[in-house]
């Protein structure tokens, strides 16, 4: 039989903040037929045996955090080593992007600190064993020296998130927002926190969608063409 050599997909894990543009920059990159595109599976946490889990987490952090992070683990892993033929594989979120919510829970008191070192334990692990490799992070404030990160103002996806309505989120405060927003930017804009899997692209969240699709086109280009450079 001849065995069909699978070809590591040049990967780019699109990150940012709860209503910061994500989803329309996925949309964006739907339309091309060599890339495959991987939407976060909140789908899966609403509805875990019956249970939705991303409520409870809401409902109840202090309680359900720890469970609701760990089972968003095992699913992003699951899209991390989703075999695709392929040649991009564009995703919504990353177990990178992870340790941000699971640090602000910490820092919030809302898991205990064994629960962060089981948490990070499996994450460890993960990246030691399973096939994550990341080539590009995909963020928000588009700068041309190619280091681009989804940076959009807590206000902005405040507003976003309140006319989205995910029932879910109706508890989510500004100030949560903020919390996230300023790990967010200390993971991939002052690059502080963690260590990063790969160099990081910014795109300005904050622009009308014209002008966001202005800035996908020039990112896709640079995703592209940074493949042709890799080769
Ligand atoms: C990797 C990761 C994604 C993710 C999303 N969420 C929440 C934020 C939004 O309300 C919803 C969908 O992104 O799930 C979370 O609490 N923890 C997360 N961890």
């Amino acid at each position: 039989p001849t065995c069909k050599l699978y070809k590591r997909p040049f990967t780019v894990c699109i990150e940012g903040n709860i209503g910061s543009g994500k989803t329309t920059f996925l949309s964006h990159f739907k339309q091309f037929d060599n890339t495959t595109v991987l939407q976060e599976p909140v789908e899966l946490w609403r509805n875990v045996a019956g249970i939705n889990l991303l409520e409870l987490m809401y409902t109840d952090p202090k309680r359900y955090s720890f469970l609701f992070q760990s089972y968003v683990q095992l699913t992003m892993l699951q899209l991390h080593t989703y075999k695709s033929a392929m040649p991009y594989k564009i995703m919504e979120r990353s177990v990178f992007s992870a340790r941000c919510f699971i640090e602000n829970m910490k820092r919030t008191k809302l898991l205990e600190d064994v629960e962060v070192v089981v948490l990070e334990d499996w994450y460890d692990w993960c990246i030691q064993n399973a096939n994550i490799v990341t080539d590009l992070i995909v963020i928000s404030y588009y700068i041309y020296i190619n280091v681009v990160y989804l940076r959009t103002s807590p206000e902005v996806v405040y507003n976003r998130m309140k006319t989205r309505a995910r029932k879910e989120e109706n508890s989510v405060s500004l100030e949560y927002l903020h919390q996230l927003h300023n790990i967010h930017d200390e993971w991939l804009y002052d690059q502080t926190l963690f260590n990063l899997p790969a160099p990081v692209l910014v795109i300005d969240g904050n622009k009308s969608l014209e002008e966001m699709v202005i800035q996908f086109e020039n990112c896709k280009n640079l995703i592209f063409n940074k493949k042709e450079e890799k080769n």
